[in-house]
């Protein structure tokens, strides 16, 4: 019984998931250790949703992810049967020259630590388990699969920023992000939808991290983040698009320092930091303060804006997919962005959309409408079984 192991490693959480080989992939066990650093907690699960762990432990003994690592292996090797065959990983930043997923040496392991500063607040996080298994086990295939891949097919002038031009050269362009999400939302749309998967699409992918592709014939051509996962869309923490003149205001007239400023966009930005109560989208439709009323309409006013742009860039829309935390589990929030989106007639049902059916259009809208659950890891568990098959 062949495995394969799914790692998707962020700032404060380790998550996992075992893929059992079969004639079609089959999900084995869920798992994350969350509070690493704080207070490490590890559950696991198996695929039907049973508890099979769910522990405590001091913070010492898992001070950080290479710690969290090493807890998951133990766990595996004591506990789940099967041959590991290889280990696929999320890595946040694949750069300018990665259009599909890679096997990890150490040669790639360095090129992908260049784009830490890109990335500062997932790429080192995904870059510290592969360090740990290559020194460990280094005869086990690891697959590192990125959030940029999926777009690299972008016709080169939209990824421009309008700087002189050696600055794109230098690998300062738009490369977006999510890529995972949206080519698993793609391929899902073809078995749901066949003849609209075809079509002009725009995805949100709505969950702490938030941002928006329009889909041509499956594949991307304009998304919302650029360089970094910063811009587009405000996100939990994020500031999303911002004009540079603000930060050339904040670097001259505050006296801000390079750290302290990424430190308020990345962390202390988005919905947190327009509600000043919290980055969980839970909590804002759950308040009656006026920060938080602000924050919602912000997010949504942003969605709206930019599923307009991305309308114009496919030249019209077939269908509209939400998915990802927020997209996938919030009626209130899908209504309240659904009406941006009457103009283009897109309109939802609200029976449909309350019930979080797959199709929540209404039967008259022109504009399909869909939930789409995403999943990353089972991308990534294909991704790494094709890789190592060729
Ligand atoms: N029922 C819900 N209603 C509104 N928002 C939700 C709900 N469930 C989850 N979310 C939002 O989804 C976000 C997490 O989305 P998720 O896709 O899991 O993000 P990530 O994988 O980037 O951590 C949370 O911050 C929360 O705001
Ligand atoms: C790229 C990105 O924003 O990822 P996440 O949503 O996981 O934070
Ligand atoms: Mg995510």
């Amino acid at each position: 019984m062949d495995t394969i192991l799914v790692v998707n490693a962020g700032s404060s959480s380790l998550k996992f998931e075992v893929f059992l080989v079969a004639s079609s992939m089959q999900r084995l066990v869920k798992g994350q250790v969350e509070g690493i650093g704080t207070a490490p907690h590890l559950t696991i699960k198996s695929a039907g949703g049973e508890r099979l762990t769910s522990e405590n432990y001091p913070l010492e003994a898992v001070p950080d992810l290479p710690a969290a690592m090493r807890l998951v292996g133990e766990w595996l090797r004591e506990r789940q049967d099967g041959r590991l065959i290889a280990v696929g990983h999320r890595v946040v930043h694949g750069g300018p020259n990665h259009s599909r997923p890679a096997r990890v040496n150490a040669e790639l392991l360095r090129e992908l630590e260049q784009y830490a500063p890109l990335a500062p607040l997932h790429q080192p996080n995904n870059l510290a388990p592969i360090r740990v298994l290559l020194e460990r086990q280094p005869q086990l295939p690891q697959i590192a699969c990125f959030d940029t891949a999926f777009h690299r097919g972008h016709d080169p002038m939209t990824d421009h920023y309008a700087i002189p031009a050696h600055y794109f050269d230098e690998g300062i362009r738009r490369y977006g992000f999510h890529g995972l999400s949206y080519e698993y939302i793609a391929g899902k749309l073809g078995e749901i939808a066949p003849a609209i998967s075809k079509g002009r699409i725009v995805v949100a992918h709505l969950g702490s991290g938030a941002s928006m592709c329009a889909l041509y014939r499956g594949g991307s051509v304009e998304s919302t983040l650029g360089f970094t996962a910063l811009d587009g869309l405000p996100m939990g923490t994020r500031c999303g698009q911002i004009d540079p003149g603000v930060l050339l205001y904040l670097l001259q007239q505050h006296g801000m320092t390079a750290p302290q400023l990424q430190d308020l966009l990345y962390k202390e930005s988005g919905l947190k930091g327009l509600s000043g109560i919290s980055n969980d989208v839970r909590d804002l439709l759950a308040s009656d303060e006026a920060g938080a009323r602000l924050a919602l309409d912000h997010f949504v006013h942003r969605i709206g804006l930019n599923a307009g742009a991305l309308t114009a860039a496919l030249g019209g829309l077939d269908a509209f997919v939400f998915t990802a935390g927020i997209g996938e589990n919030s009626p209130a929030m899908r209504a309240r962005i659904a009406k941006k989106l009457e103009w283009v007639g897109a309109f939802l049902d609200q029976a449909r959309n309350e019930a979080g059916d797959l199709l929540v259009s209404s039967d008259d809208s022109k504009v399909a409408i869909y939930v789409v659950p995403t999943d990353e890891e089972l991308m990534i568990a294909r991704h790494t079984l094709a890789l190592i098959a060729a």
